[in-house]
């Protein structure tokens, strides 16, 4: 049996990646930081996903084990791994890079002429290829020409909402997804096959991943920072309000602007159309998710090669306005959540910067005009 490592066991960890990859044929075996996780995985070897919708779907992901990230286990696991993914946070790769290193030494160590590949799941502008350069910045030579003819880092995009658990889960395992998925994978950097039903094989991956991340993340960002403005609880309620879907459209339409502008084999009808789609998700009424977790860590969200810094750059090379976006970061500054580590940094850089500056370094806009437009309507919020 083909067996796949993958880091981080959490909602889109359980409930898409182990999911299809279980489906695949694979034996998962999760790596994780949390313990207690560990511990129920090992315990039960198997968990349910469950696809909130009109009818409510029940999967159960059987032959499943779980081991803690820094442990020995972990870095024996990568020696005959044909599969490692992760779905651990774009700020934690560096942590996994290093487990990963001493597994792939491991590895070339037991002459395993195996190839092998991995792909970051994280949403983010190529995760893969930071976690790649992470390994091998940690790499002498040797390893790092092995590594360049046994294992291939193929970048991906992966697009389902995987949301809070809380208020949809039973069991301590249950994983809740919306029933929509799409995992798209770059093949050039791949090494030998790879055959994971449900995956969507693609030449030159940019464009799909640019769409994911603007059309869905930039608008969901959108909607979680606007609903928060306005003391909404969940995406549902944000997206209630007219005001805010508005927005959200905005900044739907001048993400599109720019994306076909700056990819031909991207057509308008299919953009408008996935982004459609993408609101009528962020409304389905089975799915209560929280705008906390939507809108967390805003000062990656807010960055410049994000969500929304990097479309509003591709509207601006289309010769576009793009009053949604502005707005939409204009609300990412006014993000306060003092539960939320990255928002306090913001709130505290504003604080001490002043919120022209604050913009300027956390989104790296220079251009004064876009600056002031952010300024001005952070002031009117
Ligand atoms: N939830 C979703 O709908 C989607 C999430 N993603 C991406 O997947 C990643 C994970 O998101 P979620 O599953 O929602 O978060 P989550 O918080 O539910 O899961 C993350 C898991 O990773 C673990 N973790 C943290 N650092 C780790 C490390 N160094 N090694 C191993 N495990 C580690 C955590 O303990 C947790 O179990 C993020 O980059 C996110 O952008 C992508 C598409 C959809
Ligand atoms: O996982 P991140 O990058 O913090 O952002 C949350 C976003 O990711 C998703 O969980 C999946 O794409 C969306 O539901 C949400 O827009």
């Amino acid at each position: 049996m083909k067996k796949a490592v993958h880091f981080g066991a959490g909602n889109i960890g359980r409930g898409f990646i182990g999911l299809l990859l279980n489906g695949a044929g694979y034996e998962v075996v999760f790596a994780d930081v949390v313990p207690s996780l560990i511990e129920q995985i090992n315990l039960a070897r198997s968990y349910r996903v469950i696809t909130l919708d009109a009818q409510v779907e029940t999967q159960t992901v059987r032959n499943v084990r779980a081991v803690l990230l820094d442990s020995e286990e972990c870095r024996k696991e990568i020696v005959d791994a044909d599969l490692v993914t992760t779905a651990v946070g774009l700020g934690n790769l560096v942590n996994v890079a290093a487990i990963v290193v001493d597994g792939l030494r491991l590895r070339k160590q037991q002459n395993n002429d195996q190839v092998l590949n991995i792909m970051a799941c994280e949403n983010a502008i190529r995760a893969t290829s930071t976690l790649k350069d992470e390994v091998l910045s940690r790499c002498d030579d040797e390893l790092r020409n092995w590594i360049s003819s046994h294992v291939g880092f193929a970048d991906v995009a992966v697009d389902r909402i995987a949301p809070n658990r809380a208020g949809h889960a039973v069991e301590p395992l249950d994983s809740v997804v919306e029933r929509y998925f799409e995992w798209d994978i770059e093949t050039p950097s791949l090494k030998g096959a790879l055959d994971v039903p449900g995956a969507t094989f693609v030449e030159q991956l940019d464009p799909y991943l640019e769409r994911k991340l603007f059309i869905l993340n930039g608008a969901h960002a959108t909607a979680a920072y606007a609903g928060y403005h306005k003391k909404y609880a969940t995406i549902l309620e944000a997206m209630n309000d007219p005001e805010i879907a508005e927005t959200v459209t905005s900044v739907q339409q001048e993400a599109i602007s720019g994306l076909v502008h700056c990819y031909p084999s991207l057509q308008l009808d299919a953009l408008e159309q996935y982004a459609a789609s993408v609101r009528a998700r962020f409304l389905n009424p089975h799915i209560q998710d929280d705008v906390a977790r939507v809108g967390r860590d805003p000062l990656r969200k807010l960055s410049a090669q994000d969500r929304l810094v990097r479309p509003l750059h591709l509207a601006h090379q289309a010769a576009k306005e793009t009053p949604g976006i502005v707005r939409a970061l204009a609300l990412g500054f006014a993000y306060d959540n003092p539960e939320d580590a990255a928002a306090v940094q913001v709130q505290k850089q504003i604080q001490e910067l002043g919120i022209e500056r604050a913009v300027s370094n956390v989104t790296g806009i220079s251009d004064p005009a876009t600056l002031r437009q952010i300024v001005d309507e952070y002031q009117a919020l």
